[in-house]
């Protein structure tokens, strides 16, 4: 891709990373190399007598080639683009901002604080942008009155907030973090008065959330517009099971402020209602009716904004007549808080949210990942060029909505596309809108724009444009992965597959690309057979891998250190760190052989109908002081005691085993320095902190006794097996 123009009206440019040639020299090279690996496996196939060990090798290196190649697919074309938001305001049509929607979307009040719902919500509403043309809706899946009432606090809240910003041009409109930065000392009276304001509202919504309900003593709903609200919440309400309920918090109709509307869909349990795909369409359709903005953001509700222009950086993209009939959506990356020093669990997801997305930019534009999102909405109604109309006219891209949104039938529409039922017999989840099938809804529903002909683009401005928050311990770490190995599953085996369909309407690059992360749980097999195999076949004197003095083992390391030199590369520059890098490697490894192992089973599971997928929502209330603090010290934390740490424990133990034995027989017996040697020594390494957990540590994040007992029994069950194929 050649730079474009830079003269004083382009909106944006792009630009090829540095890095492309070389890339594009060593991707021939490595490719030569893994030909002649997977030559020299078909040659021990035919001659040697070892047919389970090579083919379990043949296996493990064929997954290990295509997750290269579809790496490899995302490093070819990588590019940098920026964006000029100034000249968007100065132009001459500028000033004619388009109406915002913004979807936040929350599922659980104790899981996701409402405090933090009503931060994320607060954040938007104080856009440098037009407020008049922005309109906020909240989409509360766990129907909490708790959630609602912080909702009608932030709309007070917001009226002084707003303001403020504005006229002091504050760059964090998240008030938490407004107020709660360090310097704090210059600050005017204003400033004083609005943080106690926002401390006693915090205060409040907090003291409901701890009683788990409103009372109706509260002011905000003794008397006026909210009064009565919380009589819907009667004795047979619960988050399953409860009708719609949509309430207009702040309307722009009587002040020039954002809209705030709570929309909580209509819930029965013998409807399916598809978890956040489910909810995202019912905003969809919500605010088509009520505002129905051209660009819509949609966001999670622990993503607050923490660049007041990120809208007029989308807009560089999405006005832009020479791409914008084919641009689907503007695609920022996620950016977490409190992420400790060296990122432990790598939960920074460099990988995914930079390095990748970099990549996926030059070819047809990032994946979508769920949250920080700028869509053009007539991307939900069919590819550019065959526009696929809904079943009424009020939910299309191209209908106006005039009426002021507290308008009786507005508000009765809004209520009947919010039903349970109103999907069945409809395009919506299939050609319209989110698509369903997959607890990836994000990246499943991103495949299919791509698919069907739309670009997108990525936008990651200097100042971060959303702030959210990432699991902060292991076990949380691993469940997520785990639903997100699951949901990828699902899509491999769905009709509109990346393995079938995506080649032939992606072609090869960007084909290879969405490969990339479908094949993910996959990545579990080589790591199982490397992790297990060379080892016990140490134990056994066995040897699996080309002797030192062999010109097969310089085949070995080169592919083993070529790949971690250019995936180590890849991380410095995109912004990382060693020791960033190096955790990001060991977290790989730990995921391999917990959340990938345990999300095909739940998967094999599931499609034999022995369990049903389940959206585990990820935690967003760091409350636990003692696990704050071990992830504050980057100490793995263990406590919860789950089986997924038992294939992981065992493979610990194996190779120090293995470890153990090979360097005793190298100084004792006069052995040579083989692979296997060093593969176990490079996973005893990356072990460490396993066997500390495992009989070093007393504190609570330990790893219990059960999984280390456990894992013993397998490792030996394993060893004495092992005598039977090696022997
Ligand atoms: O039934 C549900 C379940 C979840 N959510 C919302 O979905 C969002 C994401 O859930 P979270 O538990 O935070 O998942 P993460 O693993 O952190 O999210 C990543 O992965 C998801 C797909 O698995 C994407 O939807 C997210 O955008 C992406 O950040 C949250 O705002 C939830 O409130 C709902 O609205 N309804
Ligand atoms: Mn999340």
């Amino acid at each position: 891709m050649r730079p474009q123009r830079k003269d004083s009206t382009t909106l944006h440019t792009c630009r090829p990373c540095l890095r492309t040639v070389p890339y594009r020299i060593y991707a021939v090279i490595h490719t030569c190399a893994i030909g002649a690996l997977m030559y020299h496996h078909a040659h021990s196939l035919v001659t040697e007598n070892t047919t389970l060990i090579t083919s379990l090798l043949l296996l493990s290196d064929v997954v290990l080639a295509f997750m290269w190649a579809t790496t490899t697919s995302l490093r070819l074309y990588p590019v940098h683009r920026f964006e000029y938001p100034e000249r968007y305001v100065a132009e001459p049509e500028g000033g004619q901002f388009p109406k915002l929607d913004v979807f936040i979307c929350t599922a659980d009040p104790y899981k996701e604080p409402p405090m933090m719902v009503v931060n994320t919500a607060l954040s938007v509403m104080a856009y440098d942008y037009p407020s008049d043309k922005i309109s906020v809706y909240v989409s509360d899946d766990g129907g909490s009155m708790l959630t609602l009432f912080a909702l009608i606090e932030a709309a007070k809240f917001c009226k002084h907030w707003l303001p403020f910003c504005k006229k002091n041009n504050v760059q964090d409109r998240s008030p938490e973090v407004f107020f709660s930065a360090k310097s704090s000392n210059s600050w005017m009276d204003e400033a004083e008065n609005l943080k106690m304001m926002y401390g006693d509202m915090k205060k409040r919504v907090e003291d409901v959330v701890n009683s788990g309900k409103v009372n109706d003593h509260h002011e905000s709903i003794k008397s006026g517009q909210f009064c009565g609200v919380f009589d819907l919440w009667a004795d047979k309400f619960t988050r399953h099971d409860h009708p719609t309920m949509i309430k207009v918090l702040q309307d722009n109709d009587t002040k020039i402020m954002p809209n705030l509307i709570y929309v909580s869909r209509e819930k029965r349990r013998s409807s399916p209602h598809h978890f956040k795909g489910g909810a995202l369409n019912t905003l969809l359709r919500v605010s088509s009716v009520m505002t129905n903005a051209p660009i819509i953001l949609t966001l999670d509700c622990d993503m607050y904004s923490n660049n007041p222009s990120t809208p007029l950086h989308a807009l560089c993209y999405l006005s832009d007549p020479k791409i914008s009939s084919c641009l689907g959506f503007v695609q920022f990356p996620q950016k977490f808080q409190e992420i400790n020093r060296n990122d432990n669990y790598a939960s920074e997801h460099k990988r995914a949210f930079d390095i990748n997305m970099v990549g996926y930019d030059g070819l047809m534009g990032p994946i979508h990942v769920g949250t920080g999102c700028f869509f053009n909405r007539r991307v939900f109604y069919g590819p550019p060029d065959n526009l696929i109309l809904p079943e009424i006219d009020e939910l299309g891209s191209n209908h106006i909505a005039d009426k002021p949104i507290l308008t009786r039938d507005v508000l009765a529409l809004a209520h009947d596309v919010a039903g349970c039922n109103y999907e069945q017999k409809t395009n919506w989840g299939s050609k319209i809108g989110f698509r369903y099938g997959s607890l990836v809804e994000d990246y499943y529903t991103g495949f299919n724009l791509h698919c069907e002909g739309w670009r997108s683009v990525f936008c990651s401005p200097k100042r971060v444009a959303f702030v959210g928050d990432s699991p902060k311990c292991l076990t949380d770490v691993l469940v997520q992965q785990m639903r997100w190995s699951v949901g990828l599953l699902e899509m491999l085996f769905l009709k509109y597959s990346p393995l079938t369909y995506g080649f032939k309407s992606l072609g090869l690059l960007m084909g290879l690309g969405y490969c990339h992360y479908v094949l993910w749980p996959f990545r579990s097999i080589p790591l199982i057979v490397y992790g297990l195999l060379p080892q016990l076949a140490m134990l056994y004197g066995v040897s699996v891998f080309p002797k030192t003095l062999d010109p097969w083992f310089w085949l070995y390391i080169f592919l083993f250190f070529g790949a971690y030199a250019q995936d180590l590369s890849d991380f410095l520059l995109e912004g990382g760190t060693y020791r960033k890098w190096w955790n990001d490697q060991r977290m790989w490894m730990i995921k391999g052989l917990s959340s990938f192992v345990f999300g095909c089973i739940e998967f094999t599971l599931n499609i034999l109908n022995l369990s049903t997928p389940e959206f585990n929502l990820t935690s967003k209330a760091n409350d636990d002081d003692e696990q704050r603090k071990r992830y504050e010290e980057e100490i793995f934390d263990f406590s919860s005691s789950s089986s997924m740490f038992l294939p992981l424990t065992t493979v610990a133990i194996m190779n120090l085993l293995a470890f153990v034995w090979g360097l005793y027989s190298l100084f004792l017996c006069g052995g040579g320095l083989g692979i296997e040697l060093m593969l176990a020594g490079f996973a005893v390494v990356n072990c460490l902190p396993i066997y500390e957990a495992m009989v070093l540590r007393k504190d609570d994040g330990k790893l219990p006794k059960r999984v280390c007992f456990s894992a013993g029994i397998l490792t030996l069950v394993l060893i004495v097996s092992g005598y039977f194929f090696l022997k």
